[in-house]
């Protein structure tokens, strides 16, 4: 993290500095796409060595003196919150490095670290100090950025060995407080840093790639100076996320990718360090945003590709996620005008008003389940009542949700969605066309009469030839222990919740129909994320459960089984 934290503003062009202190010009084209572990150095240990785990390298004091021609002025590239960063060729290989000499002032002893010399400036230079004649960086190359930088991140909070958090308090701090703008609030209360703290400096990094805001502005007006200050209330006002899109863009990006970005960033800033997303989420998402497609707007992202739901929850309500109830398909995001946001917020809030809906239903099972298991006798009568209930509670639900739509102001923030978001489960099965088309079959004639919330999808199925449809699910489940047992009383629920229409808790998406060139990139997507995952447990990989479908050449059905934890629904009690 320390190390990777200070990498991340750099990265690379094919031309090199000229510098006295190069002495081997031809290792300015190191391939620098591929992630590799930075190098570490240090005075107190003399030998070099190689760890199976990090490759972590140690240099000694000499060595690291002779690159930099002893820390020469003429070899000096910079000063940050740590001290000087001297250019270094190492004598033994050649290697261009960028040595920062840790501040001999301060408590830090004499610490050197080493980095791979990256040629190409930094991020700030690219974002803020443009040359005369120089283009602004444009949308997709700062998505790519963020997503390195994800994986950088995502490298040393899952794979290092030791991960960030074990290294020495004095230096932790010390460095947080040198990166004055990028502190996560939690360093400022005293608290312990965390990987979550690391999501956060994260997360404003993201922000300046957006805005081309600096973290800290002291030229800008007071209430702007602060770039996360100056962003939190746009945060919990979506139709103003166009508006934070850096103005050297030219609005040359997709909405619905900035929307998604702006979302993320919005999640990785938020006060509570446990309602941030996993650097891995961020990483998955960014990996889809970063991709170059024809009509400028990013790949929509199968949900199964996150470890933590909060992340494809969050993502859907931006019309992103490919299986999820309150995305738009990329057809969906055509027909819409850019600066449209009506439709949005309909959309936004019948997908609200959905969640809400759920949540009641789910915690109202979970009862029913409880008080089943309690008595044997009077359940139906119970039922019949907790119906009644339910009923009163859904009209509810929906009165406070249209009376806050009608007054338009009443949004929820950001914020309270990610924490809803957060406390979702879903889950993932898979069956063949054949039984989901007889199981869906027999649940159509019985659609509620309540508004669907997929009739986008409908509609879309309706007007597709493919027969490669994909369907989905939601069903809501009071418990996760036993799968298979769950899987049969769901199948009874929502047989029981259709022929109770309109009170339909089983939510379906018939249909996602993917165009051919959706179907293709959904494929290059699946590889994509097959290799991202490639070091996660079997039980975390994607798609595995799909394969057995595609093999026969039959569509899947995606069941998402959604249970909400039992806090979400407090707010409705
Ligand atoms: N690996 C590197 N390759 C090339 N230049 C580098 C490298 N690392 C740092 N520099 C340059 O050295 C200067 C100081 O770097 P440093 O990382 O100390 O700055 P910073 O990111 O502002 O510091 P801090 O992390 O303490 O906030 C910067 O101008 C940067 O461009």
């Amino acid at each position: 993290m320390i190390i990777m934290m200070n990498c991340f503003p750099c990265f690379t062009s094919q031309k090199s500095r000229n510098s006295p202190c190069t002495t081997n010009e031809t290792n300015e084209n190191v391939e620098h796409d591929e992630f590799r572990p930075p190098v570490a150095a240090t005075t107190k240990r003399i030998e070099e060595r190689e760890t199976e785990q990090t490759s972590l390298k140690t240099f000694n004091f000499r060595e690291l003196a002779t690159a930099t021609k002893n820390f020469r002025q003429e070899c000096l590239l910079g000063e940050g919150g740590f001290g000087r960063v001297y250019k270094g060729t190492l004598q033994s290989t050649g290697q261009l490095v960028a040595v920062k000499q840790l501040d001999k002032h301060g408590l830090h002893d004499q610490r050197l670290l080493v980095f791979e010399y990256v040629s190409g400036g930094s991020l700030q230079d690219h974002l803020y100090e443009q040359k005369p004649g120089q283009k602004p960086m444009d949308w997709i190359t700062r998505m790519k950025i963020a997503f390195g930088a994800a994986q950088g991140l995502d490298y040393l909070h899952d794979k290092v060995n030791p991960p960030p958090g074990t290294c020495d308090s004095l230096f932790l701090s010390s460095r947080v407080m040198d990166t004055y703008g990028y502190s996560a609030p939690e360093y400022t209360r005293g608290d312990d840093l965390t990987v979550k703290s690391d999501v956060y400096s994260f997360g404003v990094v993201l922000l300046e790639l957006i805005t081309g805001r600096r973290a800290i502005d002291t030229t800008k007006s007071n209430d702007e100076q602060n770039l996360v200050a100056w962003a939190q209330p746009i945060f919990r006002d979506p139709k103003r996320y166009p508006d934070m899109a850096d103005p050297l863009l030219r609005k040359n990006f997709s909405e619905r990718g900035l929307n998604q970005a702006v979302a993320i960033t919005s999640m990785c800033l938020q006060e509570e360090p446990t309602a941030r997303p996993l650097i891995s989420d961020v990483m998955v998402a960014l990996s889809f945003l970063s991709m170059s497609t024809e009509d400028g707007i990013p790949a929509t992202v199968p949900m199964s590709s996150f470890r933590d739901k909060s992340m494809s929850i969050a993502l859907s309500r931006h019309g992103s996620c490919s299986v999820t109830p309150f995305c738009l398909s990329r057809k969906d995001v055509n027909n819409k005008s850019s600066s449209s946001s009506d439709s949005e917020d309909e959309e936004e809030e019948k997908a609200e008003k959905e969640e809400e809906e759920e949540s009641i239903r789910s915690k109202k099972k979970e009862e029913q389940e409880e008080t089943a298991g309690d008595s044997d006798d009077g359940s139906d009568s119970n039922s019949e009542k907790d119906q009644e209930e339910e009923h009163s509670q859904l009209e509810k639900a929906r009165e406070s949700s249209s009376s806050s739509s009608d007054s338009g102001s009443e949004r929820r923030s950001i914020d309270e969605t990610n924490a809803t978001a957060q406390s979702l489960k879903i889950k993932y099965s898979y069956s063949s066309e054949e039984e989901d088309n007889e199981k869906l079959s027999s649940k159509s004639s019985s659609k509620s009469n309540e508004e669907s919330t997929f009739s986008r999808y409908d509609s879309d199925r309706d007007h597709d030839d493919s027969s490669r449809n994909t369907s989905m699910r939601i069903n809501s489940l009071a418990h996760e222990d036993n799968e298979e047992d769950e899987e049969e009383n769901l199948e009874t629920r929502s047989y029981r919740d259709h022929d109770d229409s309109p009170r339909n808790t089983s939510m379906r998406i018939n249909s996602l129909a993917h165009d051919d060139d959706e179907e293709e990139e959904e494929e290059n997507h699946e590889t994509r994320l097959e290799h991202i995952h490639s070091s996660k447990t079997e039980d975390q990989s994607v798609y595995s459960d799909d394969d057995a479908g595609e093999a026969s050449g039959e569509s899947s059905l995606h069941r998402i089984e959604a249970e909400e934890e039992e806090h979400i629904s407090s707010d409705h009690d």
